[in-house]
């Protein structure tokens, strides 16, 4: 099958991998010249060290031709970036794959949302705990396809034929969508704490506590309370909460030893999707009026520059109740 990569950060990077080891024909649209050229002459890319990427996979700087090239795209531009760089396409005739994690700032909107109002009829969402360093080194590796229609979300599994990523299918798309959007956020809140003192109580506490926040969030947004107990959701948490490679749990690092966001993200090359994904959060949280304690103590202090420090104190001070957790949703 002929297949197009929209983006090639270190994600759209190690999933062309996987699918030229899948046996597809990968088009991989590379935004800047500089990796293009790097792409084109060494087959290697600054965003994941020591990988040689596989001669089925060919790179452009055109996505024009990666819209000609195939029906099928696989999206792997960052959330915030996604209308300016499909806004102007004919998207159609596409089925797109998504695979980035967040929610959009002007809008509220999931990634599949925004792509459903550029034009597409047929979205899928691959989300959960996936390091694209790990998966690019083929380390074993499980995520989930999801879509309205399951018939859509079990082709997408089927693409893949490797025996290092594993894909299930799942028909709850918003689920898989806000699990991937809100453990970002966790992510810094988890490296906040590791910036503190690294404990571990309060790690365990924190990953436990924030499935709380992605069913009340998700269930008024129409997901099923069980996927969160799944790949994209507890096991995306865990990952990203406790891995060394997250680019989100290290900006919550960076946030308890003081510094400003701005300062932080001055010049990193990287996304952290967190940041801006907290932010709509917490207008979602306004307007929907849901309840979600550690996600907008993330958002105050970034955005508000509140020591974590307090902010984990007046977490832990909040009225008591009786705990229910997300098995006692099921
Ligand atoms: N990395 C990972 O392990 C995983 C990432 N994801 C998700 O995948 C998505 C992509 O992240 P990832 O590949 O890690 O990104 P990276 O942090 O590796 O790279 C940043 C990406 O953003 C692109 N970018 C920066 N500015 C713009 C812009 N103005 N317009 C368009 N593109 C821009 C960069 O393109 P350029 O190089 O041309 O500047 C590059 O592709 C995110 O939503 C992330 O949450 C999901 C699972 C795993
Ligand atoms: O989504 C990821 C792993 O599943 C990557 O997380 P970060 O964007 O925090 O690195």
């Amino acid at each position: 099958m002929k297949i197009s990569v929209i983006g090639a950060g270190s994600w759209g990077t190690a999933m062309s991998k996987v699918l030229s080891d899948s046996g597809h024909e990968v088009l991989l649209w590379v935004r800047e010249k500089e990796l293009l050229e790097l792409l084109n002459e060494q087959r290697r890319s600054y965003y994941i060290e020591d990988l040689t990427l596989p001669e089925g996979i060919r790179f452009t700087g055109d996505i024009h031709e990666c819209f000609e090239f195939s029906n099928l795209l696989f999206n792997a531009v960052p959330v915030q970036y996604i209308r300016s760089v499909f806004g102007r396409l004919n998207l159609e005739d596409k089925t797109v794959v998504n695979l980035s994690k967040g929610i959009e700032l002007v809008s509220l909107k999931r990634p599949s949302e925004i792509f459903k109002e550029l034009g597409t009829f047929r979205v899928v969402t691959i989300s959960g705990p996936s390091y694209a360093d790990e998966v690019a080194r083929e380390i074993p590796t499980t995520v989930v396809s999801a879509a309205e229609n399951i018939q859509d979300a079990r082709f997408v599994r089927d693409i893949f034929r490797t025996n290092y990523f594993r894909v299930y299918s799942s028909d709850d798309l918003v689920g898989v969508e806000i699990s991937g959007a809100l453990k970002n956020v966790i992510a810094i809140a988890a490296g906040i704490i590791d910036g503190l003192g690294g404990w571990y109580n309060t790690k365990a506490s924190l990953i436990t506590r924030a499935t709380v926040e992605f069913i009340r969030l998700g269930s008024r947004l129409g997901a099923k309370p069980g996927t969160f107990g799944g790949l994209a959701g507890i096991g995306d948490l865990i990952v990203t909460c406790t891995g060394k490679y997250s680019r989100n749990r290290a900006v919550g690092e960076e946030l308890a030893k003081g510094k400003k966001i701005e300062e932080i993200l001055k010049n990193k090359k990287t996304v952290a999707e967190g940041v801006p994904t907290c932010k709509a959060i917490f207008e979602l949280s306004k307007r929907l009026n849901v309840e979600l304690p550690i996600s907008i103590e993330v958002y105050r202090v970034i955005y508000e520059e509140k020591d974590p420090r307090i902010a984990i104190e007046e977490l832990m001070t909040r009225k008591q109740k009786d705990e229910i957790s997300w098995l006692q949703n099921l």
